[in-house]
C-alpha cells in the first residue's frame, strides 16, 4: 500500500512516524524547508511516552519524485491546501484516495449530502471551488484528528496526548479503502475507527474549535481559563448554540449537550489552543476553516450568527494586524 503524507508537520509527522516505525507500508512524506533537511539528515524523530525513536521515512521535496499513490494524506493547515494543489497533483492516479486531516469545516462538506445544498462549494475553505474541482470529492476519506502533537524543532515531533484519528466516507459507507487504511493505522498503534457519520463527529470537534480557539487568541487565555471566567464561557456558549442551530438545520444530531462539551474543553486544562499558538509564533491562523466557514453555513441555512460574527470580526482584525491572516 503506497501512502504519501503531504505536509509532515505536527500531525502528518506523527502519523508518518507511527506508520514508518510499524514498517507496514510503503510510506513517503512531502515536506519542506529546514524540517525536510533535518529529516533527510537524521530521520524523522518522534518523542512519545518519554522515549525518542527515529522513524525511517522517505522524505521528498517534490511529489513528482514519488509518483501515483494509493492514499494521499493531506496533513496541511486548511489554508495551505489550495496553494499546494499543483504540488499534490503528481500523487493522484485514478484510484488514489485523499484523506483530509484538517480541523474545521471540510471543503467537501456538501458532497453526498443528498439535500438541497448537495454540491455546494464553501468559499471560506475552498475559494473558487478549486480544491473541489482539482482533487475531486470522490477521492475523499474524511477524518477527525484528536492527537495533540507539536513540532519541537526541525525533524523532531513531540506527541502530547491522544491516538485517535476517526475516519469516514462522506457517503457514510464502510468502504474497503477506509477499512484498509484504518487497519494499517491500528497496526501502527493508533485508533482509527471508521464512522458511518463523520460529519457529526466533525461538528463535535468543531464546536470547541469555533468558539474556544478565537476566544483564546483574542484573550491569550488557556481553555481552563476561558471556561472558569463567566464572561468568556458565556460568549463561547452563545457561539456554540448558534453553531448547533446551524448543524441541526443541516441534519446533524449532536450526541451531547453544550454544557458537557464546554466542561470537556475546560477539563483539558491550561492548554493554549492551536490558534493562540499560531498567533504567538506569527504563523497564519485557521480562522476561515474554523469560524468563517461556520458563519458561511449559517448564511446558507438562514440562521443568525451574531456572537460568531462579532468574534470572527475581532479575531480576523487581530490576525491581519499581526500578519497572521492568509
Ligand atoms: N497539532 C495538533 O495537535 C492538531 C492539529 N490538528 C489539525 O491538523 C491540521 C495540521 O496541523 P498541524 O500538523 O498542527 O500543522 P503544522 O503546521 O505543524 O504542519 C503542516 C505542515 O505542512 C507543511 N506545508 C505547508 N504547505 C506545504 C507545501 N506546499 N509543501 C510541503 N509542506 C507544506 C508546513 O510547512 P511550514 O511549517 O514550512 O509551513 C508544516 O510542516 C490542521 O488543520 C490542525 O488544525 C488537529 C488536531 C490537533
Ligand atoms: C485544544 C483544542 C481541542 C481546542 O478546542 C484544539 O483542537 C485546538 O487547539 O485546535
Amino acid at each position: 500500500m503506497k501512502i504519501t503524507i503531504f505536509g509532515a508537520g505536527a500531525i502528518g509527522g506523527y502519523l508518518a512516524a507511527k506508520l514508518a516505525i510499524a514498517g507496514r507500508t510503503e510510506l513517503s512524506i512531502v515536506a519542506r524547508g529546514a524540517h525536510l533537511e533535518a529529516i533527510k539528515a537524521t530521520g524523522l524523530r518522534l518523542i512519545e511516552d518519554g522515549q525518542e525513536t527515529t522513524a525511517p521515512v522517505r522524505a521528498a521535496a517534490k511529489a513528482e519524485d514519488l509518483g501515483e499513490q494509493d492514499y494521499v494524506v493531506l496533513a496541511l493547515k486548511a489554508h495551505s491546501v489550495a496553494p499546494a494543489l499543483d504540488q499534490i497533483a503528481p500523487l493522484l492516479g485514478d484510484h488514489t484516495s485523499v484523506v483530509t486531516m484538517q480541523n474545521g469545516v471540510p471543503w467537501w462538506y456538501f458532497y453526498k449530502t443528498s439535500g438541497a445544498l448537495e454540491g455546494t462549494r464553501l468559499h471560506q475553505v475552498d475559494p473558487g471551488g478549486t480544491i473541489w474541482d482539482r482533487l475531486g470529492p470522490r477521492r475523499v476519506i474524511g477524518s477527525v484528528v484528536y492527537p495533540a502533537v507539536e513540532v519541537d524543532a526541525p525533524g523532531l515531533i513531540r506527541h502530547v496526548e491522544g491516538r485517535r484519528f476517526s475516519l469516514g466516507e462522506p457517503s457514510g459507507e464502510k468502504s474497503e479503502r477506509a477499512t484498509l487504511l484504518a487497519g494499517e493505522m491500528v497496526k501502527a498503534g493508533l485508533q482509527a475507527p471508521v464512522r458511518d457519520d463523520i460529519r457529526a463527529e466533525i461538528w463535535i470537534k468543531l464546536w470547541g474549535n469555533l468558539s474556544f480557539n478565537p476566544i483564546s487568541a483574542l484573550t491569550g487565555s488557556t481553555l481552563a481559563a476561558i471556561v472558569a471566567d463567566e464572561g468568556t464561557r458565556t460568549l463561547a456558549r452563545a457561539m456554540m448554540l448558534e453553531a448547533q442551530a446551524i448543524g441541526e438545520s443541516l441534519g446533524v444530531r449532536f450526541p451531547i449537550d453544550v454544557d458537557r462539551r464546554i466542561k470537556g474543553a475546560g477539563d483539558v486544562g491550561d492548554h493554549k489552543t492551536s490558534m493562540l499558538q499560531d498567533l504567538e509564533r506569527g504563523r497564519p491562523m485557521e480562522i476561515d476553516a474554523l469560524v468563517g466557514a461556520v458563519q458561511e453555513l449559517g448564511r446558507l441555512v438562514g440562521k443568525p450568527t451574531p456572537a460568531i460574527d462579532g468574534v470572527l470580526a475581532l479575531v480576523r482584525r487581530l490576525a491581519v494586524e499581526r500578519g497572521c491572516y492568509g
